[in-house]
């Protein structure tokens, strides 16, 4: 029978519970990379309590609950953290029209915010 493997969780978010760690979100089922954002403790412990995908937003300087006022919010189905205990991985599922705040032609909101590849000639094409 394998042994069951349980280790402490040793995030750091400064004493003060500020410091920015980076948080990659990923949808849960297609696996694509949709947002990479920060969080402190205040938006790591939102997230556990609400179930919702809550980033710290650097430039409105407040917490940022994605999709509060877009309706595009994230559920949360798994939370990560790498090797070093310094970075997250947030498993989600949209339960809105998109991810991203950029839209399309159409007016839809690009699922995931890397919508652009760099082509050689160093122009952005949509893939
Ligand atoms: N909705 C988004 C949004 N969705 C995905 N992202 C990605 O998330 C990253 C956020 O990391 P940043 O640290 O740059 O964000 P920030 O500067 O702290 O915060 P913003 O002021 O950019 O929200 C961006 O680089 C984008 O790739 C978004 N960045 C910003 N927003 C803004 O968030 C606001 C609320 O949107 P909803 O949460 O969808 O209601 C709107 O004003 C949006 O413009
Ligand atoms: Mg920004
Ligand atoms: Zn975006």
């Amino acid at each position: 029978m394998a042994k069951e493997y349980t280790e402490e969780l040793l995030i750091d978010f400064g004493s003060d519970g500020k410091k920015l760690l980076p948080v990659v979100t990923q949808d849960f089922t297609t696996k694509e990379v949709l947002i990479l954002s920060f969080v402190n403790q205040e938006a790591f412990e939102e997230t556990r309590r609400s179930g919702y995908a809550t980033y710290w937003s650097r430039s409105r300087n407040e917490l940022w609950k994605k999709g509060l006022t877009s309706g595009d919010l994230l559920r949360m189905e798994e939370i990560r953290i790498n090797c070093e205990q310094n970075s997250l991985l947030y498993l989600v599922t949209p339960e809105g029209k998109g991810a991203c705040h950029a839209k399309d032609e159409s007016g839809m909101p690009f699922s995931s915010c890397y919508y652009r590849k760099i082509t050689d000639s160093n122009k952005l094409e949509k893939i």
